[in-house]
Formats: structure tokens, C-alpha cells, sequence
């Protein structure tokens, strides 16, 4: 059975408590925006494309009980409850980018003659909900190109690849971006190994991504954060894959800190590089890296382990949670729902991509 991160049915919600797993499974119920919030904030869910989606449903559980009075109460209360969502983690993009285009349509629903509130609400949650298999299609397109491009450049049916943070069915509505990859070339009978990153502070990949490739009995092997050099070294790795939380129009992006030194060291070793990110984690308004906001975690989620302090008492903490990695060093490609693109070719080919597709819309 696969791996469900996040139930929605006719306005309930209820999504698996990451910070539980391994070894609980335990779905917390999600009651409105104020929950929705709470369980991005405190990374009960997280991967960039869950938390946008567990944010837009957590809204769309309210308007499936809330009364409006008015197009412009609905309209003022939906945009302001956006806006709130995107506040709970500033770096993934992508609940910032269903804000802006939930916001261009409803205004657009509003002011079509005949618009009355229960109209207008039924196509919000008709958008909102169809985000779930939308995000499970993008995601399998997504593999089979990242599959394509590995296995054509690359060492055709003998790939062993190197994965960080998780980016499987727990980081999205399902499937995976970097994880989806995997599973694609696992599915492929091209697969040799996986080796995942433990992921430090948070242990997204120990965890979680192990977790997955357990699950799927993908042949897998965690290493430390600190071995992924020797690794490379000794191990003839293909291709290392890895998501995104923001990926701006020069190419940079921003990712699972970690994720910046995991390219250097393949630049050095001269193994290709490959960033797996939905359209949804694209934000060609911004130029370069710099312009990303990097959120910053609490102390102790470094300095202790399930409650049990495994720090010095009184040293001081820097606990960035993602770094940018410069496009430079993203040497495969950017694997989009539209293909896979070279860093600098990647703002024009998505940019006539979603022009020709909203001209056949
Ligand atoms: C498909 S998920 C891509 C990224 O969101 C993922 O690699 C990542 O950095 C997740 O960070 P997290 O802090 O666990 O939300």
C-alpha cells in the first residue's frame, strides 16, 4: 500500500504525524487554518509541496462549514487566511505560489457576471482539491524524465544514486520528486542501489526516507551526513538527486541545508548533479538565490534527540534549515513537470512552457 501522507475527503482532513515516524502512525485531524498553521510550523508535515497542499486544504475544510455574507467578505477572509499559511515557513515556495494563483482566480470568479458566494466557494474547493492528484501526475511525470535523462547520459541500466532530506510521498501528495526518480528507475529494473543522507539536524532522511525505501524494498543504505565525500569516492555513484523548497530564475536553489556541500563534492568527483522540482517550486520572480529568505530553526532541535540533550549545556546554535545551491553546480539539470532544463535555459523554456499552456486553457 502506498505511503499516505495527507487524507482529504469532503472537507476533512487528517495528516501522518512525521514527527513520529518510524515508529508511530498516527494521523492528527486538521480542523481549519489555525491547525493547518500549527502542523506546518512545527513539522508534523513538511516537504515543500505537502505543506502547500495540507495549507490550501486546511482552508478548504473551512469553507466547506463557514457562511459568507458577501463576494468580498469571502474574498477578503480566503486571501487574508493565505496570506497566514505562507507565515508558518517562509522558504518553500509553494504555498506562496497557491496563494498568488488561488487570489488571480478568485478575483477572476467574482467579477464574472451571475458570481453569488456558494458559486464562487464551490470552484475555490473544486481548485483546491484537485491539487492532490494533480501534485501525485506532476510528480510521475517528473520521474519519468528525471528516469530518462539519467539513464541516457549516464550508465544506462546500473545506476547507483545518492539522495538528501526527504522527497518521497511523505514531502508531497504522493510518489516524490527526487524519491519519485528513484522509484521510477527502481520500477525500471535500472536501479543498482540508493543511498540516502541521514539529514541532519532533523533526520528527514534516517527517518523518513528510509523509511519510504524500506517500504518499497528499494535496495537502500543510510550513511551520515559527513560520508557523502568518501562515498563518491569509493563507490561509483551515478547521479546524486535531491528536491527543492524554492528554485529561482537564474537556477539557484534553495534546499535541505546540506544540500550545497552534497553539490560541491559531486562537482569535484564529476558526478551529475540533478535538482527534481515541480513548477510549483519554481519562483522565476526572483533572480538569483540571494533574494531567498532562509528560515532559521530552533536551537534545540540540533541540541537534542527525542527530548535527551546531546550537546554541550551553553554552547551557542546556528540552525539554518536550508542553503542555496548556486546553479553553477547544478550540472544534470532541473527536472520540471515540462522536462528537464540546464540552469540558465530554465526561465525561458518554463516561461513559453506555461504561456502556450494558460493560451490552450
Ligand atoms: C519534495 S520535497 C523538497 C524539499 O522540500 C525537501 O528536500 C526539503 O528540503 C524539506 O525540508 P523540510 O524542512 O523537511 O520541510
Amino acid at each position: 500500500m502506498a505511503l499516505e501522507a495527507i487524507r482529504y475527503k469532503n472537507g476533512n482532513l487528517e495528516v501522518l504525524d512525521q514527527l513520529l515516524l518510524p515508529d508511530e502512525t498516527k494521523y492528527i485531524q486538521v480542523k481549519g487554518t489555525k491547525d493547518g498553521w500549527n502542523v506546518i510550523k512545527k513539522m508534523q508535515v513538511r516537504g515543500a509541496p505537502a505543506i502547500g497542499i495540507v495549507g490550501i486544504l486546511s482552508l478548504a475544510v473551512e469553507l466547506h462549514c463557514k457562511f459568507f455574507n458577501s463576494l468580498d467578505e469571502l474574498g477578503e477572509y480566503v486571501t487574508e487566511q493565505l496570506t497566514y499559511l505562507v507565515t508558518a515557513r517562509p522558504t518553500a515556495v509553494n504555498m506562496a505560489d497557491f496563494r498568488d494563483k488561488l487570489c488571480v482566480q478568485l478575483s477572476e470568479w467574482s467579477n464574472e457576471a451571475n458570481s453569488t458566494v456558494n458559486g464562487v466557494t464551490q470552484k475555490m474547493l473544486a481548485e483546491i482539491e484537485s491539487q492532490l492528484e494533480y501534485d501525485i501526475n506532476t510528480n510521475k511525470t517528473m520521474a519519468r524524465y528525471g528516469a530518462d535523462h539519467i539513464i541516457k547520459h549516464y550508465k544506462g541500466k546500473s545506476v547507483k544514486v545518492l539522495t538528501h532530506c526527504n522527497t518521497g510521498s511523505l514531502a508531497t501528495a504522493g510518489f516524490g520528486t527526487a524519491l519519485g526518480v528513484v522509484r521510477e528507475l527502481y520500477s525500471r529494473g535500472c536501479l543498482l542501489h540508493c543511498y540516502c543522507t541521514e539529514t541532519r539536524p532533523y533526520n528527514q532522511g534516517s527517518r523518513l526516507t528510509a523509511y519510504e525505501l524500506v517500504h518499497d524494498k528499494i535496495p537502500a543504505t543510510l550513511i551520515c551526513d559527513s560520508m557523502a565525500a568518501v562515498l563518491m569516492k569509493d563507490k561509483a555513484i551515478t547521479a546524486v538527486v535531491v528536491g527543492a523548497d524554492c528554485v529561482v530564475a537564474n537556477g539557484d536553489t534553495a534546499n535541505k541545508v546540506g544540500t550545497y556541500q552534497l553539490a560541491i563534492i559531486s562537482h569535484y568527483h564529476s558526478v551529475p548533479f540533478y535538482v527534481v522540482a515541480p513548477s510549483t517550486s519554481i519562483d522565476l520572480d526572483r533572480d538569483t538565490g540571494a533574494e531567498i529568505v532562509i528560515e532559521e530553526r530552533p536551537p534545540d532541535e540540533m541540541t537534542t534527540l527525542k527530548g535527551i540533550s546531546i550537546a554541550a549545556k551553553g554552547i551557542s546554535v546556528w540552525n539554518p534549515a536550508f542553503d542555496i545551491t548556486p546553479a553553477s553546480l547544478i550540472t544534470g539539470g532541473i527536472v520540471t513537470e515540462f522536462g528537464v532544463f540546464k540552469p540558465d535555459e530554465l526561465k525561458d523554456r518554463l516561461t513559453t512552457t506555461l504561456q502556450k499552456k494558460s493560451e490552450q486553457q
